[in-house]
C-alpha cells in the first residue's frame, strides 16, 4: 500500500503529495489524516497522509518511518477544506493544514513507551524500573525489537505515546476496580487472615463503591498505602489500569445551570427561520441584526440546543476579547459539559485537551475564537459567528483566512446554516444582506425595554476656544463627579491604535486627507511629509492649518498611561482601574481587573477597546469616549466604519439593567456623520452614507481589494520589486483593474525591513490568481534567505498597515 504524504516544508516544489510505501506491519495502523514520519532527502520529517493507494508511478518508492497518531488528526473534510484554503489564500498546502490544529500537535515530537499496567511483565519491568515512562532512546539501547513492541502494546500492557513536552500535554491517572462481583467479594473478606486488616479494608471499600476509583483517592479514603494494594493487585483481586484524564480549564468552577426562557416574538421569529434552515439540511447564511442587549445569545444558544437535539454539533465563534469569563459561564451553564472553549488565554496542554474533547466527540458544542472554525466536528448542523463585524476574525499573517469564508465554506460541505449576527454587521455583510444573498433577521428592540443610552456630543475645538487646554471636557469632568458622589461606576474609553499617525488642527478639527482616496494622510516624521499610503501621494507637513490657518495643526495621540495620570490629577480621590496591554500582559490579569471593577474596588474604569465588548455591569452608568477622532483618522478606508461600530459597542455598555446609562463622545469632528449617526444608533442612515463613499473611491463591497507587500533590509530593493510587480499587475490584469503603487507601507519600517506596497482594486479578476502565483514562484529563490527579500499577499485585507 502507498501512503500519499504531504511533509512538512512550506516551499514551491515541495507543495503535494509524496508517496511512501506502508511497511507491511503498518498497513493497519495507517489512515488518511494521520502524522508520520518520513524520510526526506537525508532528513526524517513529518507530513500528514492525504490519501492511500494500491500503487505508485514512483519507482524507488521508499517507506515511511513510523505513525505519530492512533486516531486522525485531520478528517477527509478538512483535509478537502486545506485545499480550497491552499488555493484561496495562496499557501501552502503543508500550512493549510496546520493552521487547522492545535499548536502541540505541530511542534517537535517526542516519542516515549507508557506503562499501561500496574504490574509489568518481569523483563519490562526490569526496563521501566518502577517509572511510568521511557524515553524512545532508552527503549532504542534495549534489546527489544519493533514487533515486541507491537505485541506489548496490543496486550494493553504498553503505549506508544508522541509529545511535545508529556508533563504538559497529557495527565494520567491509575485506577483501581474489583476484579470480582459483590458476593465474591464478600466470601474473600471473611478468607482473609485478620492481621491484614487494610487489605480487608480496602475489599470493602468496593462493597459500598464497585465502581472503578482513582488509586489515590482510593488510598487516602481507606486510608493505607501501596503496600496493602499491592498483594491484592497481584492476587488479580482488584485490577488497575492507567487512564488518560483531561484537564479542564474551568475545573472548580461551578456552573449554574440555566434555563431557556421564553422568546420575544422576534426572537422566535429569527429562531425559526434558523431552525428551519438546520432541519432542511441547507448551507443559508443568515445574518442576525440585533441592537445590543436585544437577545441575540439567546437565540443562538436555542438554535444550538435544536442542533444538539437532532444528534449535531455546533461552533460558536466570538471575538477574543469578547470571550469573558460571563460568556463562557453562560454556555457552560446553558450546554454544561457538552462544550469545549478554545481561545489564546488557555495554556497549549489546556487548549490541546479542549481539542481532544472534540475530536473525541465528548463535546458537542465548542465556543471560541477564530481557529475554533477549524472544530474536527463530522456532523456540524449549525455555525454561528456572533460579532461578525470583527477584524480579528482574519488572521493577518501566514495562511491570511477569513473565519467567515470559512464557515460558509464548512457549511456547504456539511448542509448547515451559518448565522453571523452584530449589532453593527460590517459594510460587506449588510449589503449580501440587501442584496439577498444573506438573508436578514432582525432584532430591533432592547431586553429590558429601556431605550438606548443618550448620547451627548463634545465639541472639543469649543473647549478649546474657552481656554480649556485638558483632555477632559467640562461636561465630562462634572459627570465623573456626579457618578463619584452617587456610588455609581464609569467606563473611559481612549483609543490607542492610530498614535501619532494623523494630523489634525485643534483649532478647527481640519485633518489633512489624501484628495484622491478620501483616507487621512500618514505623518512620516523622518523627512516632515504627510504621505497617502494608498496611492503615494505626498506633501510636505503643513505649518498652518489649510483651513483656518491657525499654528495649533499638529498630529496626534495620547497614551492610557498619560491619561490616567491626567485623569488622577483632576479627580484626586477618584479610584481608577486602567486595563490595556500593559496591565494585562500577565495571565489572568484581564479577569482580575474586571472582577475588581465588578466588586467596586474602583470608581472609573479606563481603557483601551478591550473594554468595548462584552462588560456587563449593572452599577455603570456612565461610559465617556474621549477621542473618537483617533480610529476615524486611521489610515484606513474602513476609519468611518470602525468608528461607527465601536462607538456603538462601547455605548451598548451603559445602563443594561434597571439604572439609566448616559454616553459623552469627545470629538474635533461632531459633524462627522458615523459620530453623529452612532449618536442616534442609526445603523441603516450610516450604511446608506458610507456606501455611497465606498463607491466613489472604490472601495467594498464595491469592489474587492489585494494587497501585496514587499519588504527588505535594503529600501532601493524593496522599492524595485514593488515597482516591478505593479508593472507586471498593470500589464497583466483588465482594464478595469486598478493598481495602485509602489506606495511605502504605513509602517514604513519594521525590525529594519523596508516596506512597499502595490493594492489592487478589482471588480473581477479571474485570473488574478494565476499571476500572483507567478510573481511569487520568480522570486521565490530571492525569498529563500531568512534577511531577504519578503513578499506576502492578502486577498481581503482588513490591516493595511
Ligand atoms: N427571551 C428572553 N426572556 C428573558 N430574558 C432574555 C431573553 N432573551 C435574552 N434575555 C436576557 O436579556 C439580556 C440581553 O440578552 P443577550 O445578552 O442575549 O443580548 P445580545 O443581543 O447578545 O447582547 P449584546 O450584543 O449586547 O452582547 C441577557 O441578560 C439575557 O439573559
Ligand atoms: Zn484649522
Ligand atoms: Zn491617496
Amino acid at each position: 500500500m502507498i501512503a500519499r504524504v504531504i511533509v512538512d516544508v512550506p516551499t514551491n516544489q515541495t507543495n503535494r503529495p509524496f508517496d511512501y510505501l506502508i511497511p507491511e506491519e503498518l498497513t493497519e495502523v495507517v489512515d488518511i489524516g494521520m502524522r508520520v514520519i518520513v524520510p526526506f532527502g537525508p532528513r526524517k520529517i513529518m507530513g500528514y497522509v492525504v490519501d492511500i493507494e494500491d500503487k505508485t508511478e514512483v519507482e524507488k518508492v521508499k517507506p515511511l518511518e513510523e505513525v505519530l497518531d492512533v486516531t486522525p488528526v485531520l478528517t477527509p473534510e478538512l483535509l478537502q477544506l486545506g485545499k480550497w484554503l491552499a488555493s484561496q489564500t495562496l499557501s501552502f498546502y503543508i500550512s493549510c493544514l496546520q493552521v487547522m490544529l492545535p499548536q502541540v500537535l505541530k511542534a517537535k515530537y517526542k516519542k516515549e513507551i507508557w506503562r499501561m499496567e500496574e504490574h509489568l511483565p518481569e523483563e519490562l519491568e526490569h526496563l521501566f524500573q518502577g517509572r511510568d515512562v521511557l524515553s524512545n532512546e532508552e527503549w532504542e539501547a534495549s534489546p527489544y525489537k519493533y514487533h515486541q513492541l507491537k505485541k506489548w502494546v496490543d496486550e494493553g500492557s504498553l503505549d506508544v505515546r508522541y509529545e511535545v513536552k508529556s508533563k504538559e500535554t497529557k495527565r494520567k491517572i491509575t485506577v483501581i476496580e474489583p476484579g470480582m462481583d459483590e458476593r465474591e467479594l464478600e466470601e474473600l473478606i471473611a478468607d482473609i487472615p485478620p492481621q491484614a486488616k487494610k487489605q480487608k479494608a480496602l475489599l470493602d471499600f468496593f462493597i459500598d463503591y464497585p465502581d472503578p476509583i482513582p488509586k489515590k483517592d482510593l488510598l487516602t479514603q481507606v486510608g493505607t498505602t501501596d503496600a496493602s494494594l499491592k498483594p491484592l493487585l497481584k492476587k488479580g483481586h482488584l485490577h488497575s489500569y492507567t487512564q488518560e484524564i483531561l484537564r479542564d480549564p474551568y475545573e472548580g468552577h461551578t456552573f449554574d445551570k440555566t434555563n431557556p426562557p421564553s422568546l420575544t416574538t422576534h426572537q422566535k421569529h429569527a429562531m425559526d427561520r434558523i431552525v428551519a434552515s438546520v432541519k432542511e439540511e441547507h448551507p443559508d447564511v443568515f445574518l442576525l441584526h440585533g441592537v445590543t442587549g436585544s437577545g441575540k445569545t439567546e437565540v443562538y444558544m436555542q438554535s444550538i440546543q435544536e442542533v444538539l437535539n437532532r444528534g449535531e454539533e455546533a461552533i460558536m465563534l466570538v471575538p477574543e476579547i469578547a470571550l469573558t469569563p460571563q460568556m463562557v459561564e453562560r454556555f457552560k451553564g446553558r450546554f454544561g459539559s457538552k462544550v469545549a472553549v478554545l481561545h489564546s488565554a488557555l495554556s497549549a496542554g489546556e487548549k490541546y485537551d479542549e481539542w481532544r474533547k472534540i475530536q473525541r466527540q465528548d463535546v458537542q458544542v465548542v465556543v471560541g475564537a477564530r481557529s475554533a472554525i477549524f472544530a474536527p466536528f463530522k456532523k456540524l448542523g449549525l455555525i454561528i459567528i456572533d460579532e461578525e463585524h470583527e477584524t480579528s476574525y482574519k488572521q493577518e499573517d501566514r495562511t491570511r483566512y477569513h473565519a467567515r469564508d470559512v464557515a460558509i465554506q464548512r457549511a456547504a460541505n456539511h448542509g448547515c446554516p451559518v448565522v453571523l449576527g452584530s449589532a453593527t454587521p460590517s459594510l460587506e455583510s449588510f449589503a449580501r444582506a440587501q442584496k439577498g444573498n444573506y438573508h436578514l433577521l432582525e432584532l430591533p428592540e432592547r431586553m429590558n425595554e429601556q431605550a438606548m443610552p443618550n448620547v451627548e456630543l463634545i465639541d472639543m475645538r469649543a473647549e478649546l476656544h474657552e481656554g480649556n487646554r485638558s483632555m477632559f471636557s467640562q461636561s465630562l469632568k462634572e459627570k465623573l463627579d456626579e457618578r463619584l458622589q452617587k456610588g455609581e461606576q464609569s467606563v473611559l474609553f481612549l483609543n490607542r491604535r492610530g498614535y501619532s499617525t494623523f494630523v489634525m488642527c485643534r483649532d478647527c478639527g481640519h485633518v489633512v486627507e489624501c484628495p484622491y482616496c478620501d483616507i487621512s494622510m500618514t505623518y512620516h516624521r523622518k523627512q516632515e511629509q504627510l504621505k497617502c499610503h494608498y496611492c503615494s501621494y505626498e506633501k510636505p507637513m503643513p505649518t498652518e492649518c489649510p483651513e483656518c490657518e491657525s499654528k495649533t495643526i499638529r498630529y496626534f495621540g495620547t497614551g492610557t498611561q498619560k491619561v490616567e495620570e491626567h485623569l488622577q490629577q483632576l479627580i484626586p480621590e477618584a479610584r481608577i482601574l486602567r486595563m490595556d496591554v500593559d496591565t494585562t500582559r500577565r495571565k489572568g490579569a484581564h479577569e482580575k481587573i474586571l472582577t475588581q471593577f465588578g466588586n467596586h474596588e474602583a470608581d472609573i474604569l479606563l481603557g483601551t477597546q478591550m473594554i468595548a465588548k462584552g462588560l456587563d455591569f449593572g452599577n455603570v452608568t456612565l461610559v465617556g469616549v474621549l477621542a473618537a477622532d483617533s480610529l476615524l483618522n486611521l489610515p484606513d478606508f474602513r476609519a468611518s466604519e470602525k468608528t461607527f461600530q465601536l462607538l456603538t459597542q462601547v455605548s451598548g455598555r451603559a445602563g443594561r439593567h434597571e439604572k439609566e446609562g448616559e454616553v459623552v463622545v469627545q470629538t474635533y469632528t461632531p459633524d462627522h456623520y458615523s459620530i453623529q449617526l452612532a449618536s442616534t444608533y442609526d445603523f441603516e442612515k450610516f450604511y446608506a452614507e458610507e456606501m455611497k463613499y465606498r463607491k466613489m473611491f472604490h472601495y467594498p463591497p464595491f469592489y474587492y481589494l489585494t494587497l501585496v507587500t514587499v519588504s527588505h533590509p535594503n529600501t532601493f530593493q524593496a522599492q524595485e520589486v514593488t515597482r516591478k510587480i505593479a508593472q507586471y499587475l498593470k500589464k497583466n490584469l483588465s482594464e478595469t483593474a486598478d493598481v495602485l503603487g509602489p506606495t511605502p507601507s504605513p509602517l514604513e519600517r519594521i525590525n529594519n525591513r523596508y516596506r512597499y506596497q502595490t493594492m489592487i482594486k478589482y471588480k473581477a479578476e479571474p485570473e488574478q490568481h494565476k499571476f500572483i502565483q507567478r510573481i511569487l514562484n520568480y522570486y521565490e529563490n530571492d525569498m529563500k534567505e531568512q534577511n531577504g527579500l519578503q513578499i506576502t499577499v492578502d486577498f481581503q485585507p482588513y490591516q493595511l498597515m
